[in-house]
């Protein structure tokens, strides 16, 4: 099997997902997704950029294609960014092919499952929302609990806070941080002790406020604290986590082993938390997964996906011992991301009680729905043409 052809689409979602196809001379194609947060002109470019040397290649050796790129374009940046991110699409897609020239699912092309069902927890958003009250916050967080979540997060760095003085100088002033507790205050108290319970703080403090906001929380028992600071420095994460009680979660905007080493060696976390079509693709966080095991490390990746890169991760999370919790990020714009695919069951939603069942079905097991793609297809782009 040979591969002859490979081709995107880009759909709204998250801003702009690039959905991958990759076509072979056997008939058989085989869908993958890249993260949409650097945009799809960088990521469909460089899809192009790396396509011919995919030509001939049999899909089926994921690893090697993998490889072969990396190795192959060494000087244009795989060591991380667009370039990883690109790779993961078309990696996810690699799988999926083998999956169904296989004809297994992926988890299984995986080594097999340890679940059945993976758990999600439910981004609530949203602290950039100026007008988004506190009210507004219970009131998500309860409806959720009611769906059959079992764990939630929200956003408490609020660029837009009135009492924000400066955008740049990443340190939290005593309002902020009074508006921050009430806010995770009021949530902890409407969801009750016993549903998990995450802060995002998206990469943007310094480490005496986040040892300050770390601290304000603990009386709350987090899930996570996540993100406390930017993603360079693992070291200064390293002494935010040695000086409090709450969890510290991280690793979004990191990629391939080498980025979790460090992470890892240096004792900067709790959880980590790759995002699978950003960080290289499922056999790469699966060795970053495992990287985590040997420092009994919780696996919890961030996930900002269509319903395609979100049942692909789902297969990663069903193949590894230490997966914790998987993100699902689609509570505002529920509807458009259902009708990216036909769900595996037949029902409208591959989310259900706050859980995706793993398909048996071969390859990543969502087909995707034309029409929803074609719906929300941005403009500028072809559609697997
Ligand atoms: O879910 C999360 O962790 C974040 O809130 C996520 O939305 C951001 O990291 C986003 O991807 C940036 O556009």
């Amino acid at each position: 099997m040979r591969i002859v052809n490979v081709t995107t689409a880009v759909v709204d979602y998250h801003g702009q997902a690039t959905l991958v196809r990759i076509d072979t001379d056997e008939g058989l194609s085989g869908f993958g997704e890249a993260n949409p947060d650097a945009g799809a002109g960088a990521v469909v470019g460089m899809i192009e950029f790396l396509t011919p040397l995919l030509i001939g290649e049999d899909p089926r050796n994921v690893e090697r294609c993998w490889e072969k790129l990396r190795r192959n374009k060494v000087f244009a940046g795989p060591q991380g960014g667009v370039f990883v991110i690109a790779l993961s699409g078309i990696e996810l897609a690699l799988w999926d092919l083998a999956g169904k020239a296989a004809g297994q699912p992926v988890y299984r092309m995986l080594g097999g499952k340890f679940r059945d069902r993976i758990r999600l927890y439910a981004d609530c958003g949203d602290g950039d929302d100026p007008a988004g009250s506190i009210a507004g916050c219970v009131d998500r967080a309860q409806r959720m609990v009611g769906e059959g979540f079992t764990a939630i997060k929200f956003d408490i760095d609020n660029l837009h806070h009135p009492a924000k003085f400066d955008a740049f100088n990443h340190t939290v002033n005593a309002a902020e941080l009074r508006s921050m507790t009430e806010r995770v205050a009021a949530v902890r108290e409407a969801i009750g002790p016993d549903v998990d319970l995450a802060i995002d703080l998206h990469a943007r403090y310094d480490v005496p406020s986040a040892c300050r906001i770390a601290w304000e929380l603990e009386p709350f028992h987090l899930m996570w604290l996540e993100e406390p600071l930017p993603a360079e420095n693992v070291d200064a994460l390293a002494r935010v986590r040695a000086q409090t009680r709450t969890p510290i979660c991280a690793g979004e905007n990191l990629y391939l082993r080498w980025g979790f080493r460090d992470l890892l060696e240096r004792g900067a976390v709790d959880v980590i938390e790759p995002d699978v079509p950003k960080c290289g693709g499922l056999a790469e966080a699966k060795k970053i997964a495992n990287l985590a095991e040997v420092h009994y490390i919780p696996f919890a990746p961030h996930l900002v996906s269509t319903p395609l890169g979100t049942m692909a991760t789902s297969h990663l999370c069903g193949a590894i011992p230490n997966f914790f919790v998987q993100e699902w990020h689609a509570l505002e714009e529920r509807a458009v991301w259902d009708s990216y695919v036909h769900a595996p069951d037949g029902s409208g939603s591959i989310v259900k009680d706050g859980h995706i069942t793993l398909p048996d079905t071969p390859g990543i097991g969502v087909e995707l729905d034309m029409d929803g793609v074609r719906a929300h297809a941005v403009a500028g782009y072809g559609v697997f043409e």
